[in-house]
């Protein structure tokens, strides 16, 4: 391949999320001339309507769940009459105002960011017309269609709510996760199909704020997808605060009734509620944009086949982000973005490592995970041991009247490096970071169980499971 000049190229990418507009500011900064095209918003699903709104909801409702601890520490609200008040109230469409406005500044933050290094943003949707030219159809009708040119191009589409034919959102009643934003009051009794991240994140927001929540769950346990240990901890704390869960439920169909929803399930169980919020998963966003047409594969799933520096199968075309299906998560998309423009415009590049990944359930208390799992030490993939801290012993975590959580760290034998680590906890996203740097940079148990932590506090816990892993040498 012809070296590349960065300062000459023409970058072109389509979609404005965190894959599109991380890679968008690191082409400009090795000096590309650089255009985003982005139909919806800049700032993408990410910003607009999936993790950043999500978040700001579970702040809401993990605020109000600090009023259940407040009795535990002596603490008791009063009305103005000096009556004892049982519970906060949330105001939804306050609750919904914010998250949207939040949102709405996060883009226009992003979009203020990328015009002052000199990025293009175009409004529009965009297709290939071939490796090097990108089509925009403007959003608004009259206006006319612009062919830009490009030396590389990257996808970062995205993805959108699944959607099965048996179970039709109306943006009402049916509801995806991108529709619960419009909603005027709270749900009186919200069925929440699916209990992936999103499923059991929205459930728990919305029993926080007051709602009935039942969850229809298709595993034997919720968040299928995490560590067992964890899961477990979440699903006791959901049944504890009154959430209805239906375990190896599969939803058949959601209908309209006279004032809410019917949900059928496949072994004929019904299910009825006010609303109805489907998170039953999500399908990329690479058909019709002309991928197929010029050569660029795809897996069976429609996700865009990438290497582990964002190349697909056609040269100087890219893909970055959820359309590609490695690890459906802002900060992968962002770093798949990132590579890609160095990989592109000849800089110095490292392939994406998704053994470092450090990730979040922002349930309460959340769930956070790097490196190897349980799974991987269950099924010998890993040489590990294995050491669970419940936090309940921890002084720091008695004074905070926290019940519920642990630490546990993956040592790999003979070494004692830290291999993997989970923390469930409140702020578990936080407490995360001293094992991730722990699993990034190979410190073994030891060198963790000696570095000082405050007392008291939850991260003694991280230090006091690496010292139970000590080996006597
Ligand atoms: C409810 C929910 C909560 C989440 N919470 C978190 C979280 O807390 N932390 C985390 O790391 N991840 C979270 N995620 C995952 C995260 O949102 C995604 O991984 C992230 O959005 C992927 O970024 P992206 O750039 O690939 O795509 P997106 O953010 O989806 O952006 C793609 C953009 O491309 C645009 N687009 C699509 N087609 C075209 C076209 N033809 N022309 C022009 N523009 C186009 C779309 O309009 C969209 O704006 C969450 C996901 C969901 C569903
Ligand atoms: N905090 C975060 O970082 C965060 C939050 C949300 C999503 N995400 C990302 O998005 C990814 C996708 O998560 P998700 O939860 O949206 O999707 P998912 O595909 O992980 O989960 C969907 C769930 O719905 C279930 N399901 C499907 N059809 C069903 C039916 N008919 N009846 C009942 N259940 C059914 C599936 O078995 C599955 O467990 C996650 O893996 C994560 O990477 C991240």
């Amino acid at each position: 391949m012809a070296p590349v000049n960065a300062r000459s190229s023409r970058v072109v990418i389509l979609g404005g999320g965190p894959g599109g507009y991380e890679a968008a500011l690191v082409a400009a900064q090795l000096g590309a001339e650089v255009t985003v095209v982005e139909r919806t918003g800049i700032g993408g699903a990410a910003v607009l309507t999936d993790c950043v709104p999500s978040k700001t909801l579970i702040s809401t409702a993990d605020y109000m769940s600090d009023f259940e601890t407040a009795a535990d520490l002596g603490v008791h609200l009063e009305d103005q009459e000096g009556d004892e008040v049982s519970d906060a109230v949330a105001d939804l469409p306050e609750v919904n105002r914010r998250v949207l406005s939040l949102a709405a500044a996060q883009s226009a933050d992003i979009t203020a960011r990328l015009a002052e290094v000199g990025i293009r943003t175009v409004a529009g949707a965009a297709s290939l017309t071939s490796p090097t030219t990108v089509r925009v159809e403007p959003e608004e009708d009259g206006g006319a269609a612009e062919e830009l040119t490009a030396d590389v191009v990257l996808v970062a589409t995205g993805a959108a709510p699944r959607v099965m034919d048996t179970a039709v959102p109306d943006g009402e009643r049916i509801l995806t996760w991108q529709q619960i934003y419009d909603l005027r009051e709270l749900p009186r009794r919200l069925v929440v199909v699916g209990s992936g991240v999103t499923g059991a994140e929205l459930a728990q927001a919305y029993l926080g704020l007051g709602s009935e929540v039942v969850l229809v769950s298709s595993r034997e346990r919720v968040l299928p997808g995490e560590d067992p240990d964890a899961a477990t901890v979440i699903e006791d704390v959901f049944r504890k605060r009154g959430m209805e869960v239906l375990s190896r439920s599969r939803m058949e169909s959601v209908s309209r009734t006279a004032d809410g929803v019917l949900v059928r399930l496949v072994d004929g169980r019904e299910v009825t509620g006010t609303h109805a919020l489907l998170a039953v998963g999500s399908v990329p966003q690479t058909r019709g944009i002309g991928l197929e047409e010029i050569g660029v594969d795809l897996l069976p799933s429609g996700h865009i086949a990438v290497d582990k520096v964002s190349r697909t199968s056609v040269r100087g075309v890219y893909a970055a982000g959820d359309c590609t299906g490695v690890l459906p998560l802002a900060s992968v998309a962002a770093m798949q973005g990132r590579i890609a423009m160095s990989h592109a415009l000849g800089d110095a590049v490292a392939p994406l490592n998704l053994g470092v990944v450090s990730a979040n359930v922002f349930t309460d208390p959340e769930i956070a995970t790097v490196g190897i799992t349980q799974k991987d030490v269950d099924e010998h993939r890993v040489d590990a041991e294995v050491l669970m801290l419940p936090l309940a012993r921890n002084p720091r975590a008695k004074m905070l009247g926290i019940r519920d959580g642990f630490v546990k760290l993956f040592a790999q034998k003979g070494s004692g490096a830290v291999v993997g680590g989970v923390v469930v906890a409140p702020r578990a996203s936080e407490l995360i970071f001293p094992v991730t740097l722990a699993v990034q940079h190979r410190l073994n148990v030891d060198q963790v169980a000696s570095t000082f932590t405050v007392y008291p506090s939850l991260s003694g816990s991280v230090a006091e499971a690496a010292r139970r892993l000590h080996v006597r040498g």
